[in-house]
């Protein structure tokens, strides 16, 4: 099993990510993390804060000479920016003289529809809404990306690999039948703008995010996430909380600003009858199992049926909106217009990089639990015995 846990403010000193239950022997060095976390801060359309923050990586345990060694994974991710909130985000008590000369430290009383700062206020007995956005920004999302990038070297040691691209901003869809990228594409998906794999529709894109930006309002849109090369039998159909396709859509539900969570066709195969609805399972013309479709996503009865893994993720608007909404000040009770300093206009093209991070978690973790072993080669060993046991008139790898 694998657990793990963030900690950390948006502009506080720095995020720390731990993981436990990763196999010693797994490749892993801070630049590549550095690397995972360089691909978060892509994509037309999010905020100045991108361009001159800096993301500092520190692995501060369970790694040695580039391989993990069996202990929990700490990762630390330092804000290039923390000077300037040394002060206003303090874990130590600050002379109140020193802090009231601070702009940045006045008291946030217009919360934002839409974020989590009026509950926030509420639930935790804020009187302003600093001490909420601190920890409900998607500034966290950098270590979510730092532990999948950890996930991902787990699976990419059994041949798994994962891709996420943008298939939807606001109004704006890549065709139904547009291909769909391999992880070879990986680097021409992270070169284009918005991550967006059809040409056209990424130019679609760029006239929206600028259209919206020139009209102060905000954007949401839908990522895809692909997982090559799974083996069948992640997860299990005998209890809902062992289902690989609740897994995934807790953890991609969870990540900031995500309303919904399809897997394969989802939606569309409600609209089908049953005969247009599943993948029939045949033998190809070279006379292996196949299947003759995956509308399914890659999984059926909870668990990866060895087919490429498809799940999307539907964002909402970004909250902060610049033409700002209506709000109540908390300070005097009266109607006032919700706070805006700055936000991104749209960051659909990161989030799509922090749902393939939690795919790569979920998946990282179905995989171990299958297979456990302390050391990696010991999982890959057991992986293959695994498949090498699967009948030939079950095996749909051609083992
Ligand atoms: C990568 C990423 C960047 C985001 N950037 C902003 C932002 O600049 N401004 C903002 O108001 N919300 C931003 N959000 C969304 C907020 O974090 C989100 O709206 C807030 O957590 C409330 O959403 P919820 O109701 O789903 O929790 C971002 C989300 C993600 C995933
Ligand atoms: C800092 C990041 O994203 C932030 C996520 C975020 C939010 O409300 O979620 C709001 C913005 O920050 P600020 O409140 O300083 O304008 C984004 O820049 C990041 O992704 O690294």
């Amino acid at each position: 099993m694998l657990r793990w846990l963030t900690a950390g403010e948006s502009h506080g000193p720095a995020l720390v990510g731990i993981i436990e239950g990763v196999p010693a022997g797994v490749e892993l060095t801070s630049a590549l993390i550095r690397d995972a976390l360089a691909r978060r801060r892509l994509g037309y359309g999010r905020g100045a804060r991108m361009k001159f923050e800096q993301d500092v990586v520190t692995i501060v345990g369970g790694v040695r000479h580039g391989l993990t060694q069996g202990g929990p994974v700490a990762i630390q991710i330092a804000n290039s920016e923390w000077p300037k909130w040394e002060q206003v985000m303090s874990a130590d008590p600050v002379d109140p003289a020193e802090l009231a000369e601070q702009a940045r430290n006045a008291p946030l009383t217009r919360p934002r529809p839409g974020h989590a700062d009026f509950t926030g206020m509420q639930k935790y007995g804020f009187s302003e809404a600093r001490p909420v956005l601190e920890r409900a920004s998607a500034r966290e999302t950098a270590t979510r990306v730092a532990l999948g990038a950890v996930a991902a070297q787990i699976l990419a040691a059994v041949g798994v690999e994962l891709v996420s691209h943008t298939v939807q901003i606001a109004g704006v869809a890549s065709p139904q039948d547009a291909a769909v990228p391999a992880f070879s594409d990986v680097a021409a998906l992270d070169a284009d703008p918005l991550r967006c794999f059809d040409a056209a529709t990424s130019a679609a894109m760029v006239a929206e995010v600028d259209a919206a930006h020139k009209e102060g309002e905000t954007l949401g849109g839908v990522v895809e996430v692909l997982a090559y090369g799974l083996p069948p039998g992640l997860g299990s159909y005998v209890h809902w909380d062992r289902r690989l396709d609740s897994r995934l859509a807790g953890a991609l539900m969870g990540i900031q600003a995500i309303k919904a969570v399809e897997v394969g066709d989802g939606f569309a195969t409600a609209a089908r009858r049953g005969s247009a609805a599943h993948d029939e399972i045949v033998r190809d013309a070279s006379g292996r199992i196949a299947r003759t479709s995956n509308r399914a996503g890659g999984i059926e009865g909870g668990m990866s049926i060895g087919d490429v893994l498809r799940v999307r993720a539907a964002m909402k608007p970004i909250a902060t909106v610049p033409r700002a909404l209506q709000t109540i000040d908390v300070a005097t009770g009266g109607a006032a217009k919700a706070h805006h300093q700055r936000s991104d206009v749209c960051a659909v093209p990161a989030a799509g990089v922090v749902a393939e991070a939690m795919t790569a978690l979920v998946l990282a973790d179905a995989l171990v639990e299958k297979f456990g072993g302390d050391s990696m080669s010991e999982t890959k060993r057991n992986m293959e015995s695994y498949l090498a046991a699967i009948p030939a008139n079950l095996d749909t790898l051609g083992h």
